[in-house]
């Protein structure tokens, strides 16, 4: 159908009204520019005079007729020196004009682009929150997104940093591929690269996204306040565990939340597995393990990658061996096989005969296996025993003996891992930037964050048993003789050394070192 015009009238009047309304508009901006001095005085005078009568209203009757006697005074004074009226009306406007100017309004909700961020992720929502049959949806196209997130927080950067969400009593929150879209979405939304906490309360129906800050990675190699038996693995946050030890970190002490490992013969989870990506400090953590073993007991170690991580240790009271060849793996196993046994038969015997354990038997003994994999495809291609059989005894009955089994392997050499490793390594370590689903395979459950695609090294999460999925930063513990290792780590790392045994080893410590020390 052709549009019919409008009447001539009708759109020139309406072209004139548009001008004198732009006039008008330009005016009132013009007269407001001008006028802004006085309306900040009047505004100000406005509230001097409130404050005025305020106070005049809280005096007591008793002390009205002093106070005016005052006031008068005070004027008369004003009145009779020079300039005085001049300087008292100066006075009083300038008063009136600090009072009265503009102050920039308390923010009391989101901006624009904010609000936008808040709309587009209610829209995203919708499929997920709503079904067809609801006749009130909390969640629909173009609806209400005020009414689903009561609570939220933004960054300087304008990105979400909390989000309180309700959600409908009939999503299936307790399916974890439903909270898992919901999970990645929010994710997704809200800014990749950082580490999101999703706290689901399935009674109240409402899920609350924060974003975790970093842990920090300023605390290395040091004396932690333990009790025997209990080994720190790394840091975490504040509220994932109940307890905290002070730490030093750089110049100051402050109290931090282990993860403590808890190992021995009422351990339930006596033995470690360490995964993690090439270069993500597996190896630092068995350094800071042995190092805190060594307090109490002995320790082995063997390490496949035959880099000479560990040779600092060489030599040391409470070290019986450092082996990086396989003929050195085998046999340094196959003796803590022998070792596991010897113990558990004294023990037993000790008992039988009601004696206590000897102490040989309650010294624990620690065996530390850094990259099994890398002896596993040695003794294949040599026709020899994989190393790892002899780990079998260890881990089997390592905590009736006070043999604990730490054992490093890279995420991609995993399947070189035996049957044995695998099945009684119940404390868990991952680290390295990994995904949720590589976390789950490792730790037996899903991180309750999202990983973020770049972390330190040293950082990753750790399981005790079935216990939560906590996020860990193990402390920087560097190898003392490599010259890449700062000079406060190198002190850190050989303060915890136990005292030389051997010439030999006091022969390996560097001059510098040595000269230092
Ligand atoms: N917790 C940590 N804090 C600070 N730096 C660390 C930490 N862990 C590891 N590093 C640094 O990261 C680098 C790699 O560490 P490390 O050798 O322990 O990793 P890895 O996983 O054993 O590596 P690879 O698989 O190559 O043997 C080293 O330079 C080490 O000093």
């Amino acid at each position: 159908m052709a549009r019919r015009p409008l009447p001539r009238i009708l759109s020139s009047g309406s072209a004139q009204l548009a001008r004198s309304r732009e006039m008008a508009r330009t005016a009132a901006d013009g007269a407001t520019d001008v006028l802004h001095p006085l309306i900040t005085i009047t505004r100000g005078l406005r509230v001097l005079a409130a404050a005025g009568r305020q106070k005049w209203a809280g005096t007591p009757k008793e002390r009205r007729g002093p106070a005016l006697f005052l006031v008068a005074a005070c004027g008369l004074v004003v009145a009779l020196i020079p300039y005085g009226p001049l300087l008292a009306l100066i006075s009083v406007m300038a008063a009136a004009a600090w009072k009265g100017r503009d102050r920039t309004p308390a923010r009391t909700g989101p901006d624009e682009a904010e609000t936008e961020r808040l709309r587009s992720l209610y829209e995203a929502l919708v499929p997920y929150f709503s079904v067809p049959e609801d006749p009130s949806p909390l969640f629909s196209h173009g609806g209400e997104w005020e009414g689903a997130f009561d609570e939220y927080a933004f960054d300087g950067d304008g990105r979400l940093t909390r989000l309180r969400m309700k959600y409908p009593p009939y999503f299936t929150d307790g399916e974890p591929a439903a909270r898992t879209r919901i999970e990645q979405l929010l994710h997704a939304k809200s800014g990749r690269g950082r580490e999101y906490l999703f706290d689901w309360d399935e009674e109240g129906n409402q899920l609350v996204m924060t974003v975790l800050a970093a842990l920090p990675t300023a605390i290395a190699a040091q004396r932690f306040v333990t009790v025997p038996g209990e080994t720190v693995l790394g840091f975490t946050d504040d509220d994932a565990v109940q307890r905290t030890v002070p730490v030093l970190a750089g110049d100051e002490t402050h109290d931090a939340p282990p993860v403590v490992w808890r190992t021995g013969p009422r351990s339930t989870e006596p033995h470690l597995l360490v995964a993690g990506q090439p270069g993500s400090g597996a190896t630092t953590l068995l350094r800071s393990l042995a190092l805190q073993a060594l307090q109490h007991g002995d320790v082995l170690i063997v390490e496949g990658s035959g880099t000479g991580e560990f040779a600092f240790l060489s030599g040391r009271r409470g070290v019986l061996a450092v082996e990086s060849s396989l003929s050195g793996a085998l046999s340094s196993l196959e003796w803590a096989a022998h070792e596991t046994e010897r113990r558990l038969i004294s023990a037993n015997r000790a008992r039988q005969s009601g004696h206590p354990t000897p102490d040989d038997v309650k010294c624990p003994l620690w065996i530390f296996v850094d990259r099994p994999g890398v002896f596993a495809q040695l003794a294949a291609a040599g026709g020899r025993p994989d190393p790892q059989e002899h780990l079998q005894i260890p881990l089997r009955h390592g905590r009736a003996a006070g043999v604990t089994v730490v054992v490093a392997e890279q995420l991609d050499g995993l399947e070189a891992l035996g049957e044995a490793v695998r099945s009684h390594t119940r404390a868990r370590v991952v680290l390295g930037p990994v995904t949720a689903a590589r976390v789950e395979a490792v730790l037996g459950a899903p991180p309750h964050t999202t990983p973020t695609p770049e972390v330190p090294p040293g950082r990753g999460y750790a399981r005790l048993g079935t216990g939560p999925v906590l996020r860990l930063q193990v402390p920087a513990t560097p190898d003392p003789y490599d010259d890449a290792t700062s000079e406060g780590h190198r002190r850190a790392v050989l303060e915890l050394l136990p005292e030389a045994l051997t010439s030999p080893a006091a022969e390996r410590v560097p001059e510098r070192v040595a000269a230092e020390g």
